[in-house]
């Protein structure tokens, strides 16, 4: 459990929101200021003051009505009464509806503002793998920018409120209060304006007492927002994995470990229902002192004939009006404390996007555009700076085939991300070609929900490709049987098995046609027939296409030019070419000898194994 700790600076929150503010009043300004105007003018406008005026002064004539038992004049009051509610009523609809919208507009702006800063330069996925990345992105943009936003607004409006409130009811109450006569030590001095120096006197010390009881909240608050957001990960984790969890038989496990994730939840709610139920008593007595002090105060003038009861009742009104507009503080505590969570944790969130990007100025991985992939001294490490990979060097020029090996755990997948860009740690130089003609196939491929053909586009638009070209292609990587499926909508990912899902891979390459494919276990799950199928398409449809393919499964050789190996040292692994035979497994090495099966080395250079061995088709 997090320690609770004071509420931060006030101006820590105001500066953080104005973070998350500025940039929708740079992007779209003409909306943006557009609505706080239209906002702002009317929480603040004339007419609200005039009708504030106005109820305040029918309270006046009604009561002094009653007063004098003047029937007609109270039935007068009456009518004005109903006028006054219906411009009141309208005022506060159109109040509430420039609100809504100044809410509405600047959440949307929020959301898909973080939704691409998330995901540009590959950073949602550097913040899932290095250190530094926040908790829970989803809730932060689903959850947290909603209540940052409509909350801020809402609190900002109602402060703007409070003051119209004051400024419309301050003088009244400075006038209504005459001069009170105080005595001490046999001098009678006069005070002006008892009734304001009372109300803010009371405000203040309201607020100090909230302040005490409720100080915790915000903490409590943002404990509360993480606790849920990694429950419903925990929920979320158990749907991804339900195979795994089912096969394996950690159902009873899982549930213990949500009731944990749920008993945090929970302990952070007994703690803000704790908190509450203290500021409710205090609110509670808080307001209904507010009602009476002014009467008690106001009671001795009005015994003394000094005022009349319409005096008296305005008088209450106006303390109670100036009472509530100094004491937004107070009413809405609890509330502040819940927003600066929320802000907390959006600007949380954009922190975390940009320094996703590495720190400026830090050597990295220069990555720049060439004719052939080429990595020139290339160092890798974790995020954390455990070396990895050490001085690389390869260059991939095209239309060749070149195989990567090495143990588990040597840095395989790792060189392969850095080749596409998405892994930031390390330092040296890395050639690219163009990036449009360039595919990775990772070991599980990524497949998008909708339908068949999407999945087989992807990252291009369904339509790209025609209906014809998708079938042919699935044909051709053995998935006939899928083709009257093409449209149909379900989680591929789930239905189709992982050598169904490579082989879709490949349909999809055959589709894109790229002149550079980089491959990572991308056959693993394949049987020998079935990967030998897959290999042949580059001595078919994609001959000419240059190829980095990574592995460790035996016979993957006999269907690339040369093979390189990473071999683990102390300050990394190193990448040395090796001879066919030193790359695959003993069995292997074993049964290519000729003892096993009779296939004997035919080529002269043993680097050389694709014009070595025939390729399978
Ligand atoms: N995000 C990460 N944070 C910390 N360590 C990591 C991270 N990603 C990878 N590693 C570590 O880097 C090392 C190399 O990982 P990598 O996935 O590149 O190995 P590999 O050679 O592809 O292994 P395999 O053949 O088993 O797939 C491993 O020890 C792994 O634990």
């Amino acid at each position: 459990m997090a320690a609770e700790t004071e509420w931060a600076p006030a101006e820590g929150a105001l500066r953080e929101t104005w973070r998350l503010a500025r940039g929708w009043y740079g992007d779209a300004p003409l909306v943006a200021w557009g609505l706080t105007a239209a906002a702002v003018a009317l929480t603040l406008t004339l007419l609200q003051i005039a009708l504030s005026y106005a109820f305040s002064d029918w309270q006046r004539n009604a009561f002094d009505a009653l007063d004098q038992r003047d029937a007609a004049a109270f039935q007068g009051q009456l009518g004005w009464f109903v006028a006054l509610t219906g411009l009141s009523m309208a005022v506060a609809v159109g109040r509430l509806c420039a609100r809504q919208v100044l809410g509405f507009l600047w959440r949307r702006w929020l959301v898909l503002k973080l939704q691409g800063a998330m995901l540009i330069n590959h950073r949602h996925y550097r913040m899932e793998m290095g250190e530094g990345g926040v908790d829970n992105p989803d809730q932060r943009i689903g959850e947290n920018t909603r209540w940052a936003t409509i909350m801020t607004v809402d609190l900002a409006l109602g402060l703007l409120h409070s003051v119209a409130l004051f400024a419309c009811f301050a003088g009244l109450l400075w006038h209504l209060s005459g001069t009170l006569a105080v005595t001490i030590g046999g001098t009678t001095i006069g005070v002006p304006g008892s009734m304001l120096l009372a109300a803010a006197l009371y405000s203040g010390l309201g607020a100090l007492v909230v302040w005490r009881v409720g100080r915790a909240m915000p903490r409590i608050h943002l404990d509360r927002n993480q606790a849920e957001a990694d429950h419903r990960f925990a929920l979320l984790r158990i749907r991804e994995h339900a195979e795994g969890i089912a096969l394996i038989r950690g159902a009873a496990d899982e549930e213990r470990g949500l009731a944990r994730a749920y008993g945090r939840v929970e302990g952070a709610m007994l703690r803000l229902l704790r908190s509450e139920r203290q500021l409710m008593w205090l609110g509670a007595g808080y307001m209904a002192v507010a009602g009476v002090l002014p009467l008690l105060l106001g009671a001795p003038r009005f015994f003394a004939g000094a005022i009349t009861l319409g005096v008296l009742m305005q008088m209450t009104q106006a303390f109670v009006e100036v009472t509530r507009a100094l004491s937004w503080f107070v009413e809405n505590w609890p509330r502040l404390a819940d927003w600066r969570g929320h802000v907390v944790r959006v600007v949380e969130l954009e922190r975390a996007c940009e320094a996703a990007d590495g720190a400026a100025g830090q050597p990295g991985i220069a990555i720049a555009p060439g004719p052939a992939l080429r990595l020139s001294g290339l160092n890798l490490g974790t995020a954390g700076g455990r070396a990895l990979v050490l001085d690389a060097e390869i260059t991939l020029r095209p239309g060749e085939r070149v195989l990567v090996t090495g143990e588990s755990g040597s840095g395989k997948s790792t060189l392969f991300r850095a080749i596409a860009g998405i892994w930031p740690w390390g330092q040296g130089r890395i050639a690219v070609p163009d990036r449009t003609a360039t595919l990775f196939m990772p070991q599980r491929p990524y497949l998008p929900l909708g339908s068949l053909h999407a999945a087989l586009a992807y990252p291009a638009a369904p339509d790209t490709f025609g209906q014809a070209d998708a079938a042919a292609a699935l044909r051709r990587c053995r998935l006939g049987a899928l083709v009257p499926q093409l449209d149909q909508v379900a989680r591929w990912d789930r239905v189709l098995s992982l050598g169904e899902q490579q082989r879709l891979a490949f349909a999809r390459l055959l589709l894109h046609r790229p002149r550079w494919v980089f491959m990572d276990e991308a056959t693993s799950a394949l049987d020998e027939a079935n990967q030998a199928a897959m290999f042949a398409l580059f001595e078919a449809e994609l001959a000419g296409a240059a190829l980095l393919s990574i592995g460790h499964r035996p016979g993957l050789d006999r269907y690339h030019d040369r093979v390189l190996a990473l071999r683990p040292g102390p300050d990394g692994a190193r990448l040395e070419p090796v001879a066919a035979a030193a790359s695959l497994w003993p069995v292997e090495a074993f049964r290519r000898g000729g003892a096993w099966d009779g296939i004997s080395a035919a080529g002269r250079n043993p680097l050389n194994v694709r014009r070595r061995l025939p390729s399978a088709g």
